[in-house]
């Protein structure tokens, strides 16, 4: 029986809240298409600091060092906002990851579920029209990375600042990607920058264009950012494939996951170029619900779906879970923050029963 080992670093807030619900999926699919998970967790962001003083402790990186994939549950929170930048969760742990990895490209899948489109915040008749896209962000560059940056001065005077730059290569390798990915959809790139004033999005314009004449097949649009957060509200369904840089792709995908409903639906695959990923919501800790177990586990499940598929090669498994998750939400069940105000939803663990429980029905 093949075994996958999986580093699991949950971190805080609703994170491991959400993460025991992704492993009892992937448990309960594994004993239904016959393969094993070794589960190893680990520490990270505010969790490592209160236990060992730092947010990306040596056995943690180890831990991913030797793993198939990295399932992530999402780091930070108010208690450790006071301390020095770089020993920050987010900061200190989750974006060294995403670096040491180089997992440069990360794939957000958005879609408003058929039937399911009363749950959108969009207009009526736009939300009928459905939406299906998918943020492939550039994840290790831009201005999350570039250097100088940093804060200069006094009083009034002090400044902070911060470069955002991208090389032509790392805008080649995601935008190669984007047209990849666009091949096996609906054959539509978006590509989103600021070309109208930044040089970084004028180099990025210019070098997607010259790759786009490889992809003769690939429909391209260029769309300036403040008008691409607006076209996503007006013509969401004509969207398919985004590509953006680290910082609107952030923006953006957040934006894509309310038009699904809910932050707690976006899950995202960082992947490598040698294809090893760590797997990981969009959204973050969420302080104000966390605790309460309440959170929706559905983007940590549909994550760990994204794993088994990317890096685990258990296709079958992932397509299982993809069609529970739609079944379960088709038939009601709704954690909190996506039931009419009043109405209490599903408990977290109460979802991840119900993706359970549907994993056996209605897979092709
Ligand atoms: N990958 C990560 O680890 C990651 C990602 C984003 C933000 N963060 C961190 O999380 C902390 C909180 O950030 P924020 O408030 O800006 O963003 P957030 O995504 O944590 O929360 C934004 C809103 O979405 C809701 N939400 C998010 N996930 C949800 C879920 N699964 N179910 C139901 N509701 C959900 C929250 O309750 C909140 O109202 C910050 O420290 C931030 O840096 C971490
Ligand atoms: C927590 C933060 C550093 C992170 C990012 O900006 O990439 C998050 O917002 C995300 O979208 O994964
Ligand atoms: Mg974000």
């Amino acid at each position: 029986m093949t075994q996958h080992r999986i580093a699991v670093l949950a971190g805080d807030g609703i994170g491991p809240e959400v993460m025991a619900e992704a492993q009892k999926v992937v448990d309960a699919v594994a004993a239904q298409f016959e393969f094993g998970i070794d589960w190893h967790s680990y520490l990270v962001g505010g969790a490592a600091i209160d236990a060992t003083g730092a947010p990306l402790p040596e056995a943690t990186m180890s831990g991913c060092e030797a793993a198939d994939a990295i399932l992530f549950g999402s780091v930070g929170g108010p208690k450790w906002e006071g301390l020095p930048p770089n020993s920050q969760p987010e900061r200190g742990s989750l974006l060294p990851l995403r670096k040491h990895f180089e997992l440069f490209c990360n794939l957000r899948p958005a879609q408003i579920h058929p039937g399911l489109e009363g749950l959108s915040p969009l207009r009526a008749d736009i939300a009928a029209k459905g939406m299906d896209l998918l943020v492939v962000r550039e994840l290790t560059g831009d201005i999350y990375f570039g250097e100088p940056r940093g804060r200069h001065g006094e009083g009034e005077q002090e400044y902070g600042y911060d470069t955002m730059r991208y090389s032509r290569g790392e805008i080649r390798r995601i935008a190669r990607l984007a047209f990849e990915a666009a091949r096996k959809r609906r054959g539509k790139v978006c590509s989103v920058d600021k070309a109208n004033v930044l040089q970084t999005s004028m180099l990025w314009r210019e070098e997607v264009t010259t790759i786009a004449a490889d992809y003769p097949d690939v429909e391209l649009e260029h769309i300036y950012i403040d008008n691409a957060a607006m076209q996503m509200l007006r013509r969401a369904s004509e969207f398919d494939v985004m590509l953006c840089g680290n910082l609107f792709g952030d923006i953006l995908s957040d934006e894509a996951a309310m038009i699904t409903g809910s932050m707690g639906l976006l899950p995202s695959a960082s992947l490598n170029a040698a294809g090893f990923g760590m797997y990981e919501p969009a959204g973050g800790s969420a302080p104000d619900i966390a605790g309460q177990g309440i959170a929706n586990p559905v983007a940590q499940i549909l994550s760990a779906s994204l794993m088994l598929r990317h890096s685990l090669n258990e296709i079958a498994a992932a397509d299982a879970i993809d069609a529970a998750v739609s079944q379960a939400l088709a038939d009601g069940c709704l954690t909190n923050e996506l039931t009419p105000a009043g109405q209490a939803g599903l408990s977290t663990a109460a979802m991840g029963d119900a993706i359970v429980a549907r994993l056996s029905q209605g897979v092709k």
